[in-house]
């Protein structure tokens, strides 16, 4: 049976079954850090390793048996490549440390963890059958909203228990939730991967607000990411309330939310078919502001369970729209079968719904699909999970002083998503210079978006900024192969510490939906209004 290949150095064969097991923390340092080579050993005397789960940002998962208890188990290993970096090592068994600490129904197992005489950490957990929430979505696309809110209360308690443990998962993401089938629930949450905790609660504040936003280092999984992280201020467990926040979206449309960084723009979440209470709900979840979110994961939990029960949700009197109250919908059964009682929130919104429908369809003829949740099917699009987790902060280098720059020419046609005016050229000294060149055979941006025009930003960034700049502003962005902005890779230059300009200026580019040059690196001097 031949071993996959986990980095990148190609398949390598494995034990021959049969093989008498090789002890991998007792001896051959080759084998035990590397990890295609472990198929067929046997990990600290006591955990065979079968077969290859998958492998994420630091490490690979592979199903093993406990050979004295005959327990399947799955174990996960740092990746050869980080075994190098005594940090990253020291992470992954604090990720460890800190998960078997939490010790809750909806946290995967951790029974054991350490490292071989080679140095690989290593740790084992209760091996979960199923499937983790990221492959459900891009199987069965959107959920069903009483599914989704199901699904994250089980996360919300999960974070709960964290928090209280003094641990802040920091990477929340479908990816990192699995699903499972258990007392005749097929959704049934563990969360899985504790792998960019931190524990904060040994750490002093400052050591606390240091290991979240460590200069350079934005953790976490792009679109999952709170804005606090991107604008490098001080950060705490809300950054998983944010990140769940996300995953709702995720599964009930398919999509990341927008990046909508500021508390001044339009609400754009894309939900007008989630009842109010659950909408309610992702707005609160997804503050731009830390303090304006739930404060604690546990009462984000008891607002999605009285959701579920129809009792209303309890949002900060005036910040939002009114709760449901009363059941939305009850289902009784008896013997003649089962009988449903809408509620009058839900009549009033499915009254709203179907006067909408009567008056788009009036207008436009047709309306895409919705299923019995009223979740759109049609419009949603499912991506791709953004790449691994985050480990630095984009790292294309400041463009040097002696570097030619080259100033973007202005797109006449573009539409102003940010400000009034994008024609404007930019000023001589407010410079632009893609810090990459991408190939002449990279794809368009998509048509849908406008162009992207640095002048177009800067326009927008002073009529928004203005009362905040005094100086020159230095920002950095990349474009993906779609060109989009890369979430995270939005770099003030020059200075650790954001200030009110810089802040404002990054927010705005952040929320900017112009589409880029696909693959290029931008480096854009912003001067004062
Ligand atoms: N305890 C477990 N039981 C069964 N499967 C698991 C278990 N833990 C992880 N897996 C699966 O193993 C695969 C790899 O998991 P891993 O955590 O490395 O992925 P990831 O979330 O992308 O990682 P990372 O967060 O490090 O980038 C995934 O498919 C995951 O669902």
């Amino acid at each position: 049976m031949a071993g996959d290949d986990i980095d990148g150095t190609g398949p390598t064969q494995a034990n021959p079954a049969g093989d008498a097991p090789t002890d991998l923390a007792s001896g051959v340092t080759r084998r035990a850090d590397a990890p295609d080579s472990l198929l067929g050993g046997v990990l600290a005397g006591r955990y065979r390793i079968d077969r290859r789960l998958g492998s994420g940002g630091m490490g690979a998962v592979y199903a093993g048996t406990h050979l004295l208890l005959d327990r399947p188990i799955a174990v996960k290993i740092i990746k050869p490549r980080f075994g190098d970096d005594p940090g990253i090592a020291q992470r992954f068994i604090q990720e460890a440390r800190a998960a078997s600490g939490i010790g809750h129904p909806h946290v995967v197992e951790i029974t054991d963890f350490g490292e071989t005489e080679g140095g690989t950490a290593y740790f084992v957990m209760e091996r979960l059958e199923g499937e983790d929430l990221a492959d459900t979505v891009t199987r069965e696309g959107p959920l069903a909203w009483p599914r989704v809110v199901h699904i994250s209360e089980q996360i919300a308690r999960a974070l709960a228990a964290a928090h209280k443990h003094g641990v802040v998962h920091r990477d929340i993401k479908p990816a990192n939730c699995f699903r499972l089938t258990r007392d005749d629930d097929p959704d049934y949450i563990k969360v899985l991967d504790f792998g960019l905790a931190k524990v904060v609660g040994s750490a002093s504040r400052a050591e606390q607000d240091a290991s979240l936003t460590q200069t350079g280092a934005l953790l976490g999984t792009p679109g999952y990411i709170a804005p606090e992280l991107y604008r490098g201020l001080s950060a705490d467990h809300r950054v998983d309330i944010y990140a769940l926040g996300a995953l709702m979206h995720k599964l009930l449309t398919g999509e990341l939310p927008p990046m909508r960084l500021g508390s001044d723009g339009p609400s754009e979440l894309s939900l007008a078919a989630v009842p109010p209470g659950l909408q309610a709900i992702l707005r609160r979840a997804l503050a731009d502001e830390p303090a304006a979110r739930y404060p604690t994961a546990q009462a984000l939990a008891v607002d999605l369970r009285h959701l579920a029960a129809g009792t209303g949700v309890s949002l900060d009197p005036g910040s939002e729209p009114p709760a449901a109250s009363g059941p939305l919908l009850a289902v009784t059964h008896d013997a003649r079968g089962i009988s449903f009682t809408i509620g009058a929130p839900l009549l009033g919104a499915l009254v709203l719904g179907l006067g909408l429908f009567a008056f788009f369809s009036l207008r436009a003829g047709s309306l895409p699909p919705a299923d019995p949740a009223g979740v759109p099917v049609e419009p949603a699009r499912i991506t791709a999970e953004p790449g691994p987790p985050v480990i630095a902060a984009a790292a294309a280098p400041p463009t040097s002083p002696s570097e030619p720059p080259t100033v973007e020419p202005p797109t006449p046609a573009s539409p102003d998503v940010l400000g009034p005016n994008t024609h404007e050229p930019a000023s001589p000294g407010e410079t632009t210079a893609p810090a990459t060149t991408s190939g002449a055979d990279e794809p368009e941006p998509r048509a849908a978006l406008p162009k992207g025009s640095p002048a177009a930003v800067q326009k927008a960034i002073r009529r928004r900024c203005a009362g905040t700049f005094g100086y020159t502003v230095k920002l950095q962005w990349k474009a993906d192969a779609d060109g989009h902005l890369i979430p995270g890779s939005v770099k003030v230059l020059g200075t650790p510490q954001h200030n009110d300009a810089e802040s404002c200026a990054l927010r705005q580019l952040v929320r900017s939906e112009l589409a880029w040059t696909p693959g290029e690196t931008y480096a854009h001097a912003f001067k004062s209004g």
